[in-house]
């Protein structure tokens, strides 16, 4: 269901070793890539090395010294847990699941919990990290957390996900908490997933804990605004780009990969905004119309029908020829690994900017440097996401909620300061965003580590 989640479209699926340790068992903790017994291979697909690779070089130009550099480096805590889920057919299977803690320091660990067949340590562990920074450059008081469960949830019913999502959640319930570690939507996870962990949680707490999660519906603590953030963060940073590029909305021709909670919204907050946009892809492949698509009826028909096959009015085109379309903007919006030196000459984008978490990888992102083409990093641009839940938790321990507007207006502040904090950075430092990202983020949790005192 998921044949390329993480990889290239037109390669075989790579796969790294590169960290991970031996036999995962019940509940184990794991003190992640510093061990000793680990080995290093480079390899261009494992979201760590990565996450790695930019740390490294953003740590490098701070002249971060070399005990503060491994800390922030290492994920603080992962467990590894594996729990029985009855099926719907009587049988009971056992699934594992991950929760990577990669740092407390700057408040409670953040991040959602993603539901693939394919999720793997190094993956969680690279979103985990990316938390962190994502959190420090948007400034809202969390480190970085991340979760997955190998599972394939779109041959799963109802009553499955939930058993599973309760399970999973009992199995790693004691290292989360409203000021420990707040886990949120990611692929394949919803806010009726949100529900079932805030319940599952409560009924453990004996009393309800709405601010352990965020990503809640409305009516179970949720916050306004939340669905669209991560969406609305993406149309945000596409306009700050925009301006610095001397480009407007009207006149750009706009890419979008994935049509779930941020491609779909982003796509259609781009729509909203003026954009043209000329491609939409979910895991069936991409639609394309060089007029223009009507994006309201390309999400209303994937609602209907749960995918874009089928649909009328455009070209269908295979994944990888959809990043390589003639276009202004290109905003890859679904997983890692899809700019890579194996495509990335045949990028013809003016503009990337990232919806996905880890959609370029380290090497191409220095072709696509070299070549002056603007990218945009995750850890900014879809920063809005984080930036909500982080209302949603402040409400939550305040009990009082905010009109739309204001969730809103505030993302929108938040989006535009961190966007020219980042610049500033560019600027200052003569580097791209993406590392100008990585050193304000680093430096702010170096600050703080320094602060809290380097020993204790
Ligand atoms: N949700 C959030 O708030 C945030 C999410 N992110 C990141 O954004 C990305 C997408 O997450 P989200 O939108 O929540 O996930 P969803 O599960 O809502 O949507 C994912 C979308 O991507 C499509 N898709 C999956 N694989 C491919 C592929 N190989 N090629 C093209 N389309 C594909 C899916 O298609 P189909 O439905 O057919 O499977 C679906 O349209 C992830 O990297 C996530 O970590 C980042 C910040 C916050
Ligand atoms: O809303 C959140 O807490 C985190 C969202 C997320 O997983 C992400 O930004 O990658």
């Amino acid at each position: 269901m998921f044949p390329h989640r993480g990889v290239p479209f037109d390669l075989p699926r790579p796969r790294s070793n590169a960290f991970t340790p031996s036999p995962m068992s019940q509940g184990t903790v794991s003190k992640g890539p510093n061990d000793a017994d680990v080995q290093h291979t480079p390899d261009e697909f494992n979201p760590f090395e990565a996450m790695a690779d930019r740390f490294d070089r953003a740590s490098d130009i701070l002249g971060l010294e070399e005990g503060v550099r491994e800390v922030l480096r290492a994920p603080d805590r992962e467990v590894i847990v594996s729990f029985p889920v009855l099926m719907d057919d009587g049988r009971v299977k056992v699934f594992k699941g991950y929760r990577v803690q990669h740092s407390f320091l700057r408040g409670p660990a953040k991040g959602g919990i993603r539901f693939a067949p394919d999720v793997h340590l190094d993956e969680v562990r690279a979103l985990a990290a990316w938390m962190t920074w994502k959190c420090s450059v948007v400034n809202v008081p969390f480190g970085g957390g991340k979760g997955g469960v190998v599972c394939d949830p779109r041959t799963m019913s109802r009553g499955e996900l939930e058993r599973m999502t309760r399970r999973y959640t009992t199995a790693i319930m004691d290292v989360l908490g409203p000021e420990r570690d707040v886990p949120a939507p990611d692929m394949n996870t919803n806010e009726q997933t949100m529900a079932w962990i805030m319940d599952t949680y409560s009924m453990h707490a004996r009393r309800s804990t709405t601010a352990v999660v965020t990503g809640k519906p409305l009516s179970l603590g949720g916050s306004r605004g939340r669905t669209e953030a991560t969406g609305r963060g993406v149309m945000i940073a596409c306009r700050e780009a925009l301006k610095t590029l001397g480009m407007r909305p009207e006149n750009t021709s706009a890419v979008v990969q994935g049509a779930g909670n941020v491609g779909g919204i982003g796509a259609q907050l781009l729509h909203r905004e003026g954009y043209k946009v000329v491609s939409i892809s979910d895991i069936s492949g991409a639609i394309y119309n060089e007029r223009g698509l009507d994006v309201p009826d390309v999400l209303s028909y994937i609602k209907q029908n749960r995918t874009l096959e089928g649909y009328t009015e455009c070209d269908h085109l295979p994944h990888a020829e959809q990043l390589e379309l003639e276009c202004d903007l290109l905003a890859p919006c679904a997983t890692e690994n899809q700019i890579t030196s194996k495509n990335v000459d045949r990028i013809q984008a003016k503009l990337i900017v990232e919806g996905a978490n880890g959609p370029t990888t380290a090497a191409a992102d220095k072709v696509l440097e070299e070549r002056g083409t603007m990218v945009v990093p995750d850890i900014l641009s879809n920063a809005g996401g984080v930036t909500v839940s982080y209302f949603e938790w402040v409400q939550d321990r305040m009990g009082y909620f905010w009109t739309e507007d204001i969730v809103n207006t505030r993302l929108e502040q938040s989006m535009v300061a961190a966007f020219n904090d980042v610049d500033k950075a560019r600027r200052k430092y003569d580097v791209s965003m993406r590392i100008a990202s990585y050193i304000l983020a680093i430096d702010r949790v170096a600050s703080v580590y320094r602060l809290r005192g380097l020993f204790g």
